[in-house]
């Protein structure tokens, strides 16, 4: 059995294949080639401290496996990240355990890849000239998608706010310094973050108070809000407030995810439309342009399958490589 350690995995993720894997596994929850298998919550009682268990199969003969993560998270971490997760991959004809993959950056990378892919197909003018793109939350999971949508599209100015300010002030200076570019501006004012941004990224551990105003938002806007929204925590929250949703059409990455997770949006009022992969496979129609876009982000095992058996690939090509 193979272990693939953090630091072998930065080694071997690209955006380029983080995207593709990642879109193939949107694609594939719509058109039948991926397990439909609902992920199950385990909480330490009476504490916000969960596991997550996320079960998959994908069938693809570039991005296919099978695979199960394990995510535990505790969002009152204050020195360390709120998730640890780990992927163990198959053998799919003996069904041995093949490799266990760290999994931590695989979750950071192709959850803001799976918002990048929904950003492509939801919101087509992203490749327009002239856009705002506002990043809320700049922890592991802010921070990947800061990398992902620069190296991605061509936003004019990339907006970051933190509730803790110093953490936004360095990562801009970390990207501004490591692209060579003066894009990422620190906002310490929500609204003026949010205000004329075409596209939104919310990425935090969802507070009691939504993070986000619908009176904030431009015409059209595009949100991929990623923080989690747990079947069974208790006290669950969302990082949009309930106008958002009443006026949005909402897209998800799952059907059987979305209602089981999800249910409270369409008591918002929320118009919930497809799944990502419908819009990408051409079976509905994306928005109009004129209506707020929510991508209400899940994430998928399928996703995960997809990343393991890319990396595992890469890697074993790598070991091969260095044997000859
Ligand atoms: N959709 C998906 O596929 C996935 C979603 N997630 C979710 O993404 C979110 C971020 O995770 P990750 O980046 O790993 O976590 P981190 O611990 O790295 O960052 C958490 C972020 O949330 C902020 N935050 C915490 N509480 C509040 C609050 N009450 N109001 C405003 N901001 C707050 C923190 O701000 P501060 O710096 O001030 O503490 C920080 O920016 C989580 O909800 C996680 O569950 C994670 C993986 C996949
Ligand atoms: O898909 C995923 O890995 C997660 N979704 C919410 C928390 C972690």
């Amino acid at each position: 059995m193979i272990f693939i350690s953090e630091a072998e995995i930065a080694s071997l993720l690209t955006w380029e294949g983080t995207l593709k894997a990642t879109e193939a596994a949107l694609k594939a929850a719509s058109n039948g080639t991926s397990a439909k298998t609902q992920r199950l919550y385990t909480q330490i009682l009476n504490t916000p401290k969960w596991m997550i268990t996320m079960p998959g199969y994908l069938e693809d003969s570039k991005y296919g496996g099978w695979a199960c993560k394990t995510l535990t998270g505790n969002p009152q971490n204050v020195n360390g990240p709120t998730l640890n997760a780990n992927i163990m991959l198959f053998d799919e004809r003996s069904g041995a355990l093949k490799t266990v993959l760290s999994g931590t950056e695989i979750t950071n990378w192709r959850t803001a890849a799976a918002s990048a892919v929904a950003t492509k197909y939801l919101h087509s003018r992203v490749s327009n000239p002239e856009k705002v793109l506002s990043i809320f939350g700049c922890g592991e999971i802010g921070r990947a998608h800061a990398h992902c949508f620069y190296n991605s599209f061509e936003f004019i100015e990339i907006r970051l706010w933190n509730r803790t300010l110093q953490k936004a002030q360095k990562l801009a200076s970390e990207l501004n310094e490591k692209y060579n570019t003066t894009k990422f501006r620190v906002f310490e004012n929500k609204e003026a973050c949010a205000r004329d941004a075409d596209v939104i990224i919310t990425a935090t551990s969802p507070g009691k108070v939504p993070l986000i105003k619908y009176e904030w938002l431009k015409e059209g806007v595009h949100i991929n809000a990623t923080g989690v929204v747990g079947s069974s925590l208790s006290d669950k929250t969302f990082e949009l407030d309930r106008e958002i949703y009443k006026h949005s059409e909402v897209y998800v990455d799952n059907w059987p995810g979305a209602n089981a997770e999800l249910g409270e949006l369409t008591g918002f009022g929320a118009n919930m439309k497809a799944e990502v992969g419908e819009v990408i496979l051409g079976k509905i129609a994306g928005p109009d342009g004129k209506q707020i876009s929510v991508f209400q982000s899940l994430g998928m095992a399928s996703e995960d399958c997809a990343m393991a058996r890319l990396i595992y690939d890469l890697y074993m090509k790598k070991q091969q490589k260095n044997t000859h």
